[in-house]
């Protein structure tokens, strides 16, 4: 039997492509697509919601989807610790529920998040450069806020300082953003669609790990195995790396 899977936003540039991907997956039903005209009931029978929206939606969404039983797999940016809470919560008064929340659903762009965590500790400087179209909502993206945390956490496991910054003299924004004492600096540009560059440093070398979205169909593989995990993985689950073999 076929298991009945629903895509939230699914007119935007990543829902679209997971509706023909969820349409095409032989073990899967696309039984609805929503908009931001849409009513939540029309998710009425469906087991799982991919959920590819606003930061400003995604919280109405689960809230929805979480109270109702159904699970979600979300890529949907915009994640801090309050709103995390907060799903915790409604989680726990629905404890049969799955929810995945990916920072990014492509493999490639899980490995070098992973590449750049155990690389950080061996380095005494590391910044992180996101590049993304110029539509996007969010910055930093979060994908480069997630990849931030990782090192900063790395890191301080191994008992590495926060780094030093030198600059006395400066525009404001110049050195980015501080995300746990990792700069990360956000390009938007026409023509491009997700990048990501962290870059470390140390006495006489640096070392680059850079991952390149080129197209959304890279983000399919991704989703469809959070699909088929989430349904049998009660609770938060919060990147895609815990759904693979790393
Ligand atoms: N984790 C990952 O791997 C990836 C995550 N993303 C993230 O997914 C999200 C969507 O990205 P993208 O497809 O580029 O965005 P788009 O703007 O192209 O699409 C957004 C979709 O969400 C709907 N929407 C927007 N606002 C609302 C709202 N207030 N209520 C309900 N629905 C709404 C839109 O409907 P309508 O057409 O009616 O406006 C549209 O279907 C972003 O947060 C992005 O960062 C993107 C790519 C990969
Ligand atoms: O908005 C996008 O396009 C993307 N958003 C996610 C993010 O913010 O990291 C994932 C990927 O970078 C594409």
């Amino acid at each position: 039997m076929s298991l009945p899977v629903a895509v939230i936003g699914a007119t935007g540039r990543i829902g679209s492509e997971a509706v023909k991907a969820v349409s095409a997956a032989a073990d899967l039903e696309l039984t609805a697509t929503l908009n931001r005209n849409s009513s939540l009931e029309e998710l009425k029978g469906t087991r799982v919601a991919v959920e590819l929206t606003h930061p400003d939606a995604v919280m109405a969404n689960l809230e929805y989807c979480v109270r109702n039983g159904i699970h979600v797999v979300t890529g949907t940016t915009g994640w801090t610790e309050e709103r995390l809470a907060t799903l915790r919560g409604w989680l726990a008064s629905s404890p049969g529920v799955g929810v995945l929340i990916a920072p990014n659903f492509s493999i490639g762009a899980v490995l070098s998040m992973k590449f750049a965590q155990q690389a950080a500790k061996y380095f005494e400087t590391v910044e992180v450069v996101e590049l993304h179209h110029n539509n996007k909502a969010d910055a930093p993206s979060g994908t480069a806020a997630r990849t931030a945390q990782l090192i900063a956490a790395a890191r301080d496991a191994a008992g590495l300082p926060r780094q030093s910054d030198p600059t006395t003299h400066g525009l404001p924004g110049a050195r980015g953003a501080d995300v746990d004492g990792v700069p990360v600096h956000s390009v938007r540009l026409r023509g491009l669609l997700a990048h990501q560059e962290v870059l470390l440093g140390d006495t006489g070398e640096t070392l680059t790990i850079r991952h390149d979205s080129l197209h959304h169909s890279c983000f399919m593989p991704g989703i469809l195995l959070g699909v088929r995990k989430v349904v049998e993985t009660p609770g938060l689950t919060f990147g895609l790396e815990h759904f693979l073999d790393l």
